[in-house]
């Protein structure tokens, strides 16, 4: 069911129109699917878990938001089923809440996840929504897209232009066309939305978009795009696991 203070607010959105007293004292929460199961990295276990500079994975995504001042909260979502969770020490963590309600795909993750702090949050409070797999998001990163987003009417995310030509694959993995890459960009996390506005577009999105702008692009709003880089990858594959150490390494120094 639609809130109905919603229906307005989109309406002044799409007329490009700010509505008043939306950023009054509003705080920040990230929300960090975590409940996929990994089946790309091909791992015995789900890949939030795997080491990477000895810490579970899941935890340097964690700490990017622990340590960042302008985070009131940070919301994990994991399986119901998750039998990893308690085997690690989080008592580091004083802002982290967990939530059990991860579904079947990470739309409906997060959008269980959201459901679940409908009393914690106020609508207008921003969400950072933030993959569990993209573990070496710099302080640098997070404070362009808090910065960049801060008073935008619709919201943001990260996103790194496409730098390689790109082909679609035809019959037998050969290639069909090329296509141009001219304003492409590849979308990132975290992505920041209102909480009401980031709600009702998931609730209206259903569970197979990918990411939280599509849900927010089907009410045809216009998400921020806030440049990042290739420090921000997701650890999808085997080999993307060394190349996130590399860069944690790096960024340590
Ligand atoms: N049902 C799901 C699926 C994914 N995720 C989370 O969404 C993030 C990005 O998803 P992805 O990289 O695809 O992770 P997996 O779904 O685990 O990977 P795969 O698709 O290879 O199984 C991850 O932190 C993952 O844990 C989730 O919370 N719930
Ligand atoms: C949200 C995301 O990281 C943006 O690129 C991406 O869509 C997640 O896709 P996945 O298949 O759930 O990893």
């Amino acid at each position: 069911m639609t809130t109905p203070t919603l229906i307005p607010y989109i309406t002044h959105l799409k007329l490009g129109q700010i509505p008043n007293n939306t950023n009054h004292m509003s705080r920040h929460f990230a929300l960090l699917p975590a409940a996929g199961v990994g089946a790309r990295m091909g791992a015995d276990f789900p890949k939030q878990y795997l080491e990477l500079a000895g810490r579970p994975m899941i935890w340097h995504a964690l700490r990017a938001f622990e340590t960042h001042a302008a985070i009131s909260r940070i919301y994990v979502v994991l399986s119901a089923a998750d039998g990893y969770w308690e085997g690690y020490d989080w008592s580091g963590f004083a802002k982290l809440s967990v939530l059990r309600c991860g579904g079947e795909t990470r739309a409906q993750s997060v959008l269980n996840g959201l459901e679940a702090i409908a009393d914690e949050v106020a609508e207008q409070d921003w969400m950072l929504v933030h993959d569990a797999a993209r573990p070496c998001l710099s302080r640098a990163l997070l404070d362009k897209l808090l910065e960049a987003v801060r008073d935008d009417a619709v919201g943001g995310i990260l996103a790194a232009p496409v730098a390689d030509t790109l082909k679609r694959e035809g019959h037998g993995q050969r290639i069909r066309e090329t296509v141009p890459r001219q304003g492409l960009w590849g979308a990132q996390t975290p992505q920041m939305f209102r909480y009401g506005l980031l709600r009702e577009a998931l609730r209206r999105a259903g569970a197979e978009v990918t990411d939280e702008a599509s849900a927010i692009e089907h009410l045809g709003l216009s998400p921020l795009l806030v440049e990042s880089d290739a420090s921000n990858l997701k650890v999808t594959f085997p080999h993307d696991l060394e190349v996130a150490g590399w860069w944690l390494d790096r960024c340590s120094k």
